[in-house]
């Protein structure tokens, strides 16, 4: 079911926190919500579900209006990183909980516990107490109890966020096999930005309460909309230059540029700048070895620039610590994404 977020703001003891936020998502889309702690991440996810009153704006799914629609008739569901199962239940009672209130009969509860363990790969843990089990299967409990609501849209705050890497990636995993088979519509609120750019369709970043960018995983890493966003999603060079007559050029390339006339930065990802031995210019400050790749830090005249690569590559060039080196720049790269900005500060040196 597709969902609208028009113009919503949200308002918690007197303070706006989301401020006019707008978003559209679409039938069975995979989205994360992305951002710093405090960024409001949680309470679109909370307003989303029906947990919090809105101050202005309206929530829409497949067209209509939900913004005043009980939790329970919104067809979300939302999953908590505390996961609030019943500790002294056993597993079926907490996935049956919303379905005995509804007075569905037992043999049909059962049926219904019976299949979601058997999707969340916990089969014949039926009479299992929560406080018996680990972090790894409460979450999977978590996701049943979910399920068995049949939700249309399933919101997902931080629910991997206490586990080790590889739960997290099976998690993850499943998680994304659930939304797939069941046809859901996904919101994941996080703050790995490595989980949401593995598994989103698209990624909402936030910032204080606004909507920085709302893009493809690609999108948003190789085009951000700003420095902010560019920033966020890893180690970036600036380099500054100017823009004249639809060409953009700086100190060490030169490309066509469909942007006014003025003074701009090139953001440039470490990846685009390779080390050449043979050449000069950039002392090797500090090389740090990173198992699959390497980071090397390079000192200029102007300032510092720093790059990475394949540590394969690496170990071929032969480079050392106190070497005076080259720099070539991957120009088709920086052409093909034209990643420019507006010259922020009169600070000359690169900035990393
Ligand atoms: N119940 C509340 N009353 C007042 N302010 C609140 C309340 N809950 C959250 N806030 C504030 O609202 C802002 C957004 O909080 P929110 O929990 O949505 O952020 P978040 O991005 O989900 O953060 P985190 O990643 O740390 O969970 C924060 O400044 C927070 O302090």
């Amino acid at each position: 079911m597709g969902l609208t977020v028009d113009r919503l703001s949200v308002k918690l003891q007197k303070e706006e926190v989301l401020h006019q936020v707008s978003l559209d998502i679409r039938d069975g889309e995979f989205i994360s919500l992305l951002g710093a702690s405090g960024c409001g991440k949680t309470t679109l996810l909370k307003s989303i579900a029906g947990l919090l009153e809105i101050e202005s704006g309206e929530i829409r799914m497949g067209g209509r209006d939900i913004s005043r629609v009980a939790p329970e008739r919104r067809g979300t569901v939302i999953v908590f990183q505390d996961l609030r199962l019943f500790p002294h239940m056993t597993v079926e009672k907490n996935i049956a909980f919303a379905m005995e209130v509804k007075k569905i009969p037992k043999a049909e509860r059962k049926e219904t516990v019976r299949r979601l363990l058997n999707e969340v790969q916990l089969p014949g843990y039926e009479n299992r107490r929560i406080k018996e089990m680990s972090g790894g299967q409460m979450q999977r409990v978590a996701l049943a109890r979910a399920l068995a609501a049949n939700p249309r849209i399933l919101l997902l705050d931080e629910p991997f966020s206490g586990l080790d890497e590889r739960l997290r990636l099976e998690m993850g995993a499943l998680v994304k096999k659930l939304h797939n088979e069941r046809k859901l519509t996904t919101i994941l609120v996080t703050h790995d930005k490595r989980e949401a750019l593995q598994m989103s369709d698209r990624i909402v970043l936030m910032d204080q309460g606004h909507i920085l960018q709302y893009a493809s995983p690609e999108d948003i890493f190789y085009h951000p909309a700003s420095r902010k966003v560019a920033d966020y999603f890893g180690k970036a060079n600036y380099i500054s230059g100017r823009v004249e007559e639809h060409c953009f050029s700086c100190e060490f390339f030169e490309m066509a540029a469909e942007k006014e006339d003025g003074e701009y930065e090139v953001m440039l990802r470490p990846f685009d700048i390779l080390p050449e031995p043979e050449g000069s210019g950039c002392l090797v400050e500090e090389i740090v070895f990173m198992g699959e790749t390497v980071q090397l830090m390079l000192k200029t005249q102007k300032g510092r620039i720093f790059c990475q690569m394949v540590s394969t590559e690496f170990r071929r060039m032969h480079i050392c610590e106190g070497d005076e080196i080259g720099i070539r720049i991957n120009e088709a790269e920086a052409a093909g994404r034209q990643n420019l900005f507006k010259k922020e500060t009169a600070n000359e040196a690169y900035c990393i």
